[in-house]
Order: structure tokens, then sequence, then C-alpha cells
């Protein structure tokens, strides 16, 4: 009988044997399959193995199969699961990558041009200066030329040995050379003085300049002396030393991994390549497989030391992950240039543009000096590092690029206090507010208030429109531009959001909004970005953190904040914000909506920069008519739903002999008590009302349940609440305050 899987194991073992290298064994296929098959039922089954010491004469168990097992896949097999390399390398696929580099090449040349243009006449000058002493070199060797003075060691040393036969030889033959060369030398002299005579008669005088400048130089470059160059260079390109696979292989075994190490000591790698070593934008790439069970996420635990075996800054190097390969997998980038100093480009909207917040703006620059962009649409973003590592300059820049859109509307908390936002809030906010007094978190309260019914309005607002219109049930660009609609762009920055959250006050009504916002923002049209320096459960609530689809992290200290910002097991999986230096101002992950882990430099827009492009949105807004609130001097209108206390307000409509009173009943009673405030509740379906009561009391800790009632006569279950728990909750507060 033939196993099943014979034919395909013949199949490999061909295809193995067609890769085998030259020398190896020859398996006999008909043998092998012979001991391949399976004893018929019935037949005695081999003898078993005997326990105990084995027999020294006995060969060794060979635990591998040779060639056929250790084959792995196939060559088809391979092929299928190869990754192809681009046949159009990544720089010319990018039109902006390609104008970048064409850009610098001709910046290069047209500084070379100018440099050595200004400096002809000094040039001249020397090489006249030099056309005597070149004069003098020129008929010397002519002369040595003639007189054939390179065969003299030759013939002294045939006189040193009295070889005569030699002598005569060699003398014979320097006779007819110094013959032939001082006739063409006479020839040359004279066709020269003929051409010179000529020249002088014949020619028109700008030729004759020309020519005696001409052959003076000439004569000057014979003249000039190798240490002392007439032409300095322009340009003087950095030097760096080629990546080459000892310098990687050194550094790596210097890293004190004990596999790479051992490995080493046995006179191994301890490293696999699995690509030649090459130039990848500005450095070098190499690529291969870590020993096993040595991870990248160990590599890059030892960044510092890996930088030191390869003797470059720390800023050049790079371990990196491949994200859907096996975790030993390493890719190190090693720059020419240390990243926070190396020359940026350009940002594109430093000077001039605006954005269309619903497409990929550039934002930074990775480690390859390639641009890093965002979709500022659609996303919540959190922003965490420690302080002074440039946590608000990248906030700053995310709320610039949101102000270069005319349409959005934005909303400034600068809870720090120090007016790191003022040039985007003075010149263009809808809401703006610098400080972290009792009066600033009540504004931003009353505005954060206001948003969340904006965010039920706008979430309405979308179901009820036509599934042609808006198909994708989210704001897109054609729905931000009909004004009509309200659906603009709202984004909401906050540094130092955990002033909002630790507010003993308003902290849990701050949080529970804002969760709102990055849960149901991002589908709204409605982007909130927040900032902290202590990114902790208590600075950053799990329920933003966990839902936050964009996160930017700057240098962190722990694993804990690190999946704080980046998500949970970031820290796991390589993704380390802790291996920044000090000097990575502004570098720092970005983890986009979908996409990978990537290193990124933010782009750096210092506080006039910052103004001047406030100063430019502004202008855009005012030609769109869409400057609006804080930005034209305008305050929040008293707004009579920032004052309510729903807890006094609940007291006051429910009366005693009501101990468990239903929400909706509740929520008609507030609604006649101050209909600007609940109004828009009482008009909600008997089931939203109800929610709408229960959440506005979770931040004070009240929850709801169900409470039965007798209504003619049958019982009547609906979501109510317990009127003593408010009381509780009223004496709570007040005494808290009166602690202060
Ligand atoms: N992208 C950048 N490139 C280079 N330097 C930067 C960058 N961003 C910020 N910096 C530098 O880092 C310094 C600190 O930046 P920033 O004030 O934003 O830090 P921070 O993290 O907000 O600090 P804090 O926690 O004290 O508020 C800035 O003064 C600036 O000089």
């Amino acid at each position: 009988m033939k196993h099943p899987d014979d034919d395909s194991e013949l199949f490999n073992r061909l295809e193995a044997e067609m890769s085998t290298e030259p020398g190896a064994d020859v398996v006999d296929l008909d043998k092998a399959r012979s001991a391949r098959i399976t004893p018929e039922p019935g037949a005695p089954a081999p003898e078993p193995r005997p326990e105990g010491p084995q027999d020294p004469a006995a060969p060794p168990v060979q635990v591998d199969q040779p060639t056929l097992a250790a084959a792995g896949p196939g060559y088809l097999g391979r092929l299928a699961a190869a990754r192809r390399r681009s046949v159009i390398p990544e720089w010319l696929r990018s039109v902006a990558e390609l104008k970048t580099a064409a850009a610098w090449v001709a910046r290069h040349y047209t500084h070379a041009t100018g440099y050595h243009a200004l400096r002809a006449p000094v040039y001249a000058a020397r090489l006249a200066l030099q056309a005597p002493v070149g004069t003098a070199r020129f008929v010397g060797g002519t002369l040595r030329w003639m007189a054939d003075r390179e065969g003299e060691p030759v013939r002294l040393a045939a006189v040193r040995r009295e070889d005569a036969a030699e002598y005569l030889k060699l003398s014979r033959q320097r006779d007819g050379r110094v013959r032939l060369r001082t006739l063409a030398a006479v020839l040359g002299l004279f066709t020269g003085l003929g051409a010179a005579l000529a020249l002088y008669v014949l020619a028109p005088g700008w030729l004759l300049a020309l020519t005696i400048g001409a052959v003076t130089m000439a004569l000057g470059a014979a003249g000039s002396r190798a240490d002392d160059p007439v032409i300095h260079r322009a340009v003087e390109l950095p030097k760096t030393t080629k990546l080459t696979s000892d310098i990687v292989l050194r550094a790596l075994g210097a890293l004190g991994i004990p596999a790479i190490s051992q490995a080493q000591a046995k006179g191994r790698d301890g490293f696999e390549f699995t690509a030649p070593i090459t130039r990848d934008g500005p450095g070098w790439r190499a690529e291969g497989n870590l020993p096993y069970g040595v991870t990248v996420t160990d590599v890059i635990e030892r960044r510092e030391r890996l930088a030191s075996g390869l003797r470059r800054p720390l800023g050049c190097v790079w371990p990196e992950a491949v994200a859907d390969e096996h975790t030993g997998r390493l890719v190190l980038w090693v720059g020419d240039q240390d990243m926070s100093t190396a020359k940026k480009p350009a940002w594109p909207l430093l000077k001039t543009g605006s954005v269309d917040l619903f497409k990929p703006v550039a934002f930074g620059t990775d480690q390859r000096g390639r641009w890093v962009e965002i979709t500022l649409m659609y996303i919540a973003a959190v922003i965490g590092a420690i302080p002074r590592m440039g946590k608000t300059f990248l906030l700053r820049l995310l709320l610039l690029i949101a102000a270069l859109d005319p349409r959005a509307e934005l909303h400034t908390y600068d809870l720090k206090g120090t007016g790191d936002l003022d040039p985007v809030g003075n010149a263009v906010s809808h809401r703006h507010r610098a400080g972290d007094e009792e009066e600033d978190i009540e504004y931003a309260v009353r505005d954060l208030r206001a948003l969340r019914e904006e965010l039920r309005r706008r979430a309405k607002m979308i179901r009820s429109l036509p599934r042609d219109i808006c198909p994708e049930s989210k704001v897109t660009s054609d729905l931000a531009n009909m004004k009509s609609l309200g659906l603009h762009p709202i984004v909401i920055g906050a540094d130092e959001c955990q002033v909002w959250f630790e507010h003993d006050k308003y902290g849990k009504e701050l949080e529970e909004i804002c969760t709102d916002l990055v849960k149901r923002g991002p589908a709204t049209g409605i982007v909130l970005l927040l900032a902290t320096q202590r990114p902790d459960a208590k600075a950053l609530p799990t329920g933003i953190s966990a839902n936050a689809s964009a996160r930017f992290c700057l240098k962190v200290m722990g694993q804990l904040e690190n999946d704080m910002v980046l998500g949970t097991s970031a820290y796991k999986r390589g993704v380390r914000a802790t291996m920044f230096s000090w000097a990575d101002k502004g570098i720092h992950y970005f983890v986009g909506e979908g996409a990978d882990a990537r290193i990124a430099g933010a782009v750096y827009v210092d506080a006039p920069a910052a103004e001047a492009i406030g100063a430019r949105a502004r202008k855009a807004r005012e030609r769109a008519g869409t400057l609006s609130g804080y930005a034209l001097g305008e305050e929040p209108q008293a707004d009579a739903r920032a004052a309510y206390d729903l807890l006094a307000d609940i007291l006051a409509v429910v009366h005693e002999k009501t101990p468990r009173p239903w929400n909706d009943t509740t929520v008609d009673l507030l609604a006649e008590l101050r209909p600007e405030v609940y109004g828009p509740w009482a008009d909600l379906e008997p089931a939203e009302k109800a929610a709408q009561l229960t959440t506005a009391l979770k931040p004070y800790g009240i929850s709801t349940g169900q409470v039965g009632r007798r209504v003619n006569g049958k019982t009547v279950n609906r979501t109510g609440f317990t009127r003593a728990h408010i009381i509780q909750a009223i004496t709570q507060r007040d005494q808290k305050r009166a602690a202060g």
C-alpha cells in the first residue's frame, strides 16, 4: 500500500534535489520510497526498540530526515511565498520624493556653479602666476622625453653589471628613439611657431586673446602644486562610513545577547542576512534573522549599545521589527546623520497653501526624510510624553493644520496656561482659553456641553440624510461644504488634558463628554486631540485612551505610559517610545488609523512661524466668511445651560413624597422648570428621554434602575432613581467644596 502523502513528498524531494548543493548525496528514489511504505495490516509490527543503554555498534538515530525533511517548502512553494522587491524604486514612485531629490540636485549644482563663477577671476590670476613654472615644467619634460631619460636607469644598470651586449642593444635603441623624438619635437616646434605666427597675423583679436588665455591657463595648470589646488571644493560632502556586514555583526555581538555572543564565539555569525546591505534614503539598511529565540525587541532595548557597536550617534541607529514577519526579523536602518539634527525638507504648508482635512496632510518626516501624513478627519488622538519633549508643539502643529482648512471650527484649550496655543486660538478659534482657573474650566465645561448637544444633533442629521448623499453614515468633505447642514469639521485640542479629568467638580462630566466625543465624534466630523504629560489612567481615562484612533507618543519613561498612549501590548511588540533619547525633541511613534506604528519627527514650527500661519488661516476664513466666536472677540452667550445645577433642579421638581421617581416624568418636570436647558431632552423618544437622564446622573455616581408602580391596578416598570441618592450627592459635593 502506498502512503497517501507519498506523491507530494516525492514532488518535494525532487524539487529539493533540484536545488541541492553540488556534491550532496544522490538519493536512490526507489529505495527511499520503499523505505517509506507502511506495513500491510496484519503484517508483523517492527521489533520494539529495547530500552536502556544502546548497542555501541548500532548506528546513531538520525533525528532529522536527510534533505527530504530539511528542504521545507519546495522551490515552487518558496517562489509562491517570495516577497518581490518593487521594480521601480520607492523614490521614483513618489512624485513628492522625486521632486525633493531633483530640487536637491539642482540646488547643489546651482550652488557649485555660483561659487566657482564668483571665484573665476581669482582662479585665472593664480593660473597666470603659475604659468612660468608650468612653461619650465613643459620645456623640461619635453627635453627629458627627447633624451629618452626614462630608459636611463636601465642603461646604467647594464653598465653596473658590465653587460656589454645588453648595453649596446639598449644604446642602439636609445639612439633611434632620440632621433625620432627630436624630429617630432622639431616638427612640432615649427608647426607651433607657424601656427602662432599665422594666428598673430591673420586671426581676429578675440581669437588671439582666447588662444593666449587658453595656453596660459594650460601652462598654469601644469605649474600647479599637488598640495595647493587652484580650485577648491564648493561643497564638502559629509563622509559617512559604509555599513558593512562586519560592522553589523560586530555591533550585534556587542549587545550582550547570549545567543548571538555564543554563536560568534563558535565562529558563526549569529545573524543571518536575508538581503544585501543597501542604501535606503540617506542611510543604510540591513535586514536579516536573529538567532532562534532572540527577538527584535531584545535589540531595540539595547539600542544605545548597538549605536556604540556601530560607532554611530544614537539618533542614526534605528532597529525595527517587520510587521508581517516573525519576531526575529530585524531591519536595521543606520542614517548618515542624527535624525534630530539632520536637515529636514521644508514643510510645504509653512509659507503657502491650505488644507482639506479629509485628505492626508504631511506633519512630519520619518528617519529616511520621507513625509509622514495624517488625515485629521475621522480620528480622535492622544499625544503623550514626558515634559519638554515637544508635545505642545506637536498639538499646536496639528491645530495649525486644522486651522488651514477654512471650514474647520476650532476649540483650543491651553490648560498649562503659557499661551502656547495662542497663535491658533487668537487667530481663528471659535472657543479658546489659556489657563486652569475655575472660570477657565467652567468655560470649557459650557463649551463641551454644547459640543455634546452638537454631536447629538449631527448624529440625528446624518441618520436622516438619504443614503445616496451620505452613503457611509459619516460626514464627508462634500457634506461639510453644505453650509445648511452645519456638518463642518470641528477640531478640539486640549493641552495638559489631565487638568480637566482630575477636576473634582467637573472631572467626571468632562471625562464623560470626552469619551462620547472620542467614540462618536469621528463619524460626525468632530475631532478631539488630547495631550498630556502624565499618561496614566487618571490623566487619560481608559474609555478615552482605548478608543483613540490616532496616537502620538514622544519619549516616555516606562512600559505603562508607553502602552497607555500607544495601545495595549505595544511595548511587548517592540513599539517602545522609551528608546527615544532626551535630544529627540518632536520625535515620536505615530500610530494612525489602521496603520502600523512608525517613527516620525514632527515638523518644527516655532511661535513666530505659528503666528504667521495663524494669520494666513485667519485671512482664508475672512474670505470664506467662516471666522467666528473667540477670534472675532465674541464671548459665548451667557448660557443659561451652563449655570444649571442638575441635582438641585431635580430636588426642586421631585416631591419628597415620591422617593423613587421615574426618569421620563422627571425630565418632563425639568423641562417645565428650565425649558432652555431641558427642553431638548423632553423632545426625545421616551426611551431616549430616560437614557438621557441616566447619562446625566452618571458623573455624580448616581445609578438608575427599574422602578415599579401601580397604574390602573397594574404594575408598570420604568427606569427611575432614588431621590435620597440625589440628596446624598449634593451633601457630599457641598462638604468637598467646603473642604476646599
Ligand atoms: N518638532 C520639533 N523639533 C525640534 N525641536 C522641538 C520640536 N518640538 C518641540 N521642540 C523643542 O522642544 C521644546 C519643548 O517643546 P514643548 O513645549 O512642546 O514640550 P512639552 O512636551 O509640551 O513640554 P511641557 O510638558 O513642559 O509642556 C521646545 O521649546 C522646542 O524647542
